[in-house]
């Protein structure tokens, strides 16, 4: 295989205008997640997956990935890695140990997802690669490129269209209240030199999927477009979305959202998380995370995501957990039970266990687990992760009440 060949599975081909053959690629054994993380691996990594001329796929099955999108890290995964990854995230291995039934829904839905069908969004001032397939009715479904508006996530095939239905809707922001605006920037902030303030101002919008369906149904659709594994787009009406934006005198931009059940008989205090790609890594995903938590201490409950956690999904909250569990260890000068660290983050006992296992931090003594850990060590582990991109939630601007409060 020649330099900057990858091995690669023809999924799909077709012919373009001209007659040219084009051949949809994946590429088996490299991923997209930037950096190795102990047992986190994505079971299936399609997000490389594109179309390529029959020029760059030489005849083993060896393909050149896009120029600037090569993957970062090879993960090899091994039997052995596939099913710690799967017991950890729930997500079932292998299609085959799955009943019947779902078997063959599992197989149906991978037939009719295995090629992405829109490329490229435009969506406010960004254009962003898409990752897999979104259900979008016909003909939407079938555009290489869509035009979303970023205040109504109304889509269109065109960008004129999309410019005359930005000059008619006055949406400037999610239709739902907005339950949290960021402080602004305090003038004494390391790098704060005067002048006009540069850093983003934050806003999280509550969105009822029963009173916005519409505005709901298009979330769920332009996020399925980054997550393979999610399948709610209609039925929204048990579901409120909580919508983060970035906000400027133009309007309030989107930028990520997470939804929760209303009612969610397993504790779920988040069902499922997006941050836009042209905004990942910046920090948002751990504040929209944490804001899920904020919710739960504020009902007084325990909560978990729904599972399963996609790679991204794990890497993040496997983050935000340790960074929460150990600042909340070092707050108690590491004098703390099991059950205080719960009540102190409102993070589930399993995912406070599992997080102090990952860490070393927890002893199996007479059918109990102890927590056996120095302040010192508790210090150690924190500066190994000073480096984190953290967004403080400000909790006394945090205007909310529990969706059951409200309705009795
Ligand atoms: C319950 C569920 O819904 S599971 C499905 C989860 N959602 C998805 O998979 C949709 C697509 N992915 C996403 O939307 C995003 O990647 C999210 C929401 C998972 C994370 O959002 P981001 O805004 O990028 O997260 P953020 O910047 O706060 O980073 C959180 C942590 O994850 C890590 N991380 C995020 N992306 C990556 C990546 N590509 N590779 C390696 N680590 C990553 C970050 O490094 C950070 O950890 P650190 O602070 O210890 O370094």
């Amino acid at each position: 295989m020649a330099l900057n060949e990858y091995p690669a599975e023809i999924v799909e081909k077709k012919r373009d205008k001209n007659g040219t053959w084009l051949y949809y690629v994946h590429y088996p054994e490299y991923t997209s997640l930037k950096a190795a993380v102990p047992n986190v691996f994505p079971a299936v990594d399609k997000r490389l997956d594109e179309w390529v001329p029959g020029a760059r796929v030489s005849a083993l099955g060896a393909a050149r990935p896009r120029a600037g999108r090569a993957a970062e890290a090879s993960q090899k995964m091994t039997r052995r890695l596939k099913r710690q990854y799967a017991e950890m995230n729930h997500v079932g291995a292998n299609v085959e140990e799955l009943p019947p039934l779902d078997r063959h829904a599992e197989r149906e839905h991978q037939e009719k997802t295995k090629v992405k069908n829109i490329q490229v969004i435009e969506f406010g001032k960004y254009e962003m690669d898409t990752w897999y397939y979104s259900p979008y009715p016909e003909p939407h479904a079938s555009c290489e490129r869509l035009y979303i508006c970023e205040y109504t996530l109304k889509y269109f095939r065109k960008k004129k269209t999309l410019l005359r239905h930005l000059a008619k809707t006055k949406a400037r922001q999610p239709p739902g209240d907005e339950i949290y605006r960021s402080p602004p920037p305090h003038l004494d902030a390391p790098g704060y030199t005067g002048g006009a303030v540069t850093s983003p101002q934050l806003s999280m919008f509550e969105v009822d999927g029963k009173k916005a369906k519409v505005y709901c149904q298009n979330l769920c659709l332009l996020s399925k477009l980054f997550l393979d594994h999610k399948t709610l787009y209609y039925d929204v009406d048990p579901f409120l979305f909580y919508v983060l934006c970035e906000r400027d005198a133009r309007g309030c931009h989107v930028v990520g959202y997470f939804s929760k059940e209303k009612d969610s008989l397993e504790g779920n205090n988040l069902a499922c998380i997006l941050t836009l790609p042209a905004h990942q890594r910046k920090g948002y995903g751990r504040f929209l995370i944490a804001f899920s938590y904020e919710l739960s201490k504020k009902e007084g409950r325990l909560g978990s995501p729904e599972r399963p956690l996609s790679d991204l999904g794990a890497v993040s909250y496997r983050s935000y957990w340790m960074r929460e569990i150990l600042r909340t260890l070092r707050d108690h000068a590491a004098a703390m039970s099991i059950k205080d660290i719960c009540e102190a983050t409102a993070i589930k006992t399993e995912d406070v266990v599992k997080t102090l296992e990952s860490l070393s931090l927890i002893k199996y003594w007479k059918g109990d687990h102890i927590i056996s850990v120095t302040q010192k060590i508790v210090e150690e582990h924190l500066k190994t992760i000073a480096g984190q991109k953290n967004i403080e939630i400000d909790t006394d601007r945090l205007r909310w009440q529990p969706y059951k409060a409200r309705t009795v």
